[in-house]
């Protein structure tokens, strides 16, 4: 019989990016009660999503998440070298995640997102502030990738029904819904004593309260991004999700989103960034060398 192996491990940089990643994505699916979002009670406003999906497709990124990483590391600079090899990797990983889920999209924004937010640590590990990384994030994001191919998307329809900004602005702009609205609102609300759960879902209502959530806008239109900001809004100013009546008007706007189909999506992939940028911040998980 073999003894077990408790020898500590030593991570590389890119692997403990990645693993901070995953783990977001990960605190961002079982975090509940969120409005018509998959979470630990359900499926919300989906038929074809589960919570072991969204953790198997988290995990499933890992890969790619480490690779986007060791991109940033060899490439050493802001460029076109590292942009293209970002979007084929994130291509990689979007087949990666649709062979997981057997074809359903669980985090096609997340894989954008923090896929430039794990490139962006990378390249300068010592500046971790959020507004620094964000602002990395965007120069990337800016740079037009030679090789992207362009499907008639979702987000791609209702830019051009609506004129929405979709999650492509919402990065080349260093991602605004996060650093102006949903990690301001976590710190608030963690400092006013909320608790961690609810100060995030303080967070992500905060993001929703603006964001131009194109998920929403492809499945009820302007009626139902208008229902998920003022919603969100209302639950904010009854007191956030740690009060009473806070968490009648979160039930609400569960219901009302759940009933106008409207999910969204995209304000979840950016509280996974946002929780990715507050752990990146504090120095969680990437003290060097044992783990
Ligand atoms: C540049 C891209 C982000 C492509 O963007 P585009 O807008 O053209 O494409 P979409 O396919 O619509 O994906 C964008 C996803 O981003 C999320 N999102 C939406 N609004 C925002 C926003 N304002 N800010 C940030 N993020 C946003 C959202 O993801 C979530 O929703 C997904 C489900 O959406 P959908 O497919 O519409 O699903 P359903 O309505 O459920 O579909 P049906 O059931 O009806 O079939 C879910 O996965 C969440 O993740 C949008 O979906 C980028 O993706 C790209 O260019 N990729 C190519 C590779 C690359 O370059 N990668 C770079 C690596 S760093
Ligand atoms: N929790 C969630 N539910 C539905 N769609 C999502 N996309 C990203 N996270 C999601």
């Amino acid at each position: 019989m073999r003894a077990l192996n408790l020898q500590p491990q030593t991570l590389s940089l890119a692997e403990r990016l990645a693993d901070l990643a995953v783990d977001a994505l990960i605190d961002e699916a079982d975090l509940s009660p969120k409005p018509a979002l998959v979470d630990r009670r359900g499926s919300g406003a989906h038929t074809d999503l589960h919570l072991g999906l969204m953790h198997a497709s988290a995990l499933s990124l890992w890969p790619a998440f480490k690779e986007m990483a060791e991109a940033a590391l060899v490439c050493g600079e802001i460029g076109l070298p590292l942009r293209e090899a970002l979007g084929r990797i994130g291509r990689e990983g979007e087949a990666a995640m649709l062979a997981t889920t057997g074809g359903v999209n669980t985090h096609r924004g997340a894989i954008w997102a923090l896929g430039l937010l794990v490139a962006a640590a990378a390249l300068e590990p010592e500046s971790n502030v959020a507004g620094a990384v964000t602002l990395r994030a965007a120069r990337l994001a800016l740079l037009n990738d030679r090789y992207a191919p362009q499907p008639l998307s979702h987000g791609a329809q209702v830019a051009q029904r609506y004129g929405a900004r979709g999650a492509r602005e919402e990065a080349q702009l260093a991602f605004p819904a996060i650093t102006g609205l949903g990690l301001p609102q976590l710190k608030r609300s963690r400092a006013a004593d909320a608790g961690e759960q609810n100060a995030r879902l303080d967070a992500l209502l905060a993001i929703m309260t603006t964001l131009a959530d194109t998920c929403v806008l492809y499945r009820a239109g302007e009626a139902g991004l208008h229902a998920m900001q003022q919603g969100a809004q209302a639950v904010l100013a009854a007191g956030g999700s740690a009060t009473l009546a806070g968490r009648r008007q979160l039930h609400a706007l569960d219901q009302q989103l759940i009933a106008l189909n409207a999910s969204p999506g995209g304000a979840a992939d950016l509280l996974a960034a946002c929780l990715f940028l507050d752990r990146l911040e504090r120095g969680d998980g990437l003290v060097p060398g044992v783990c």
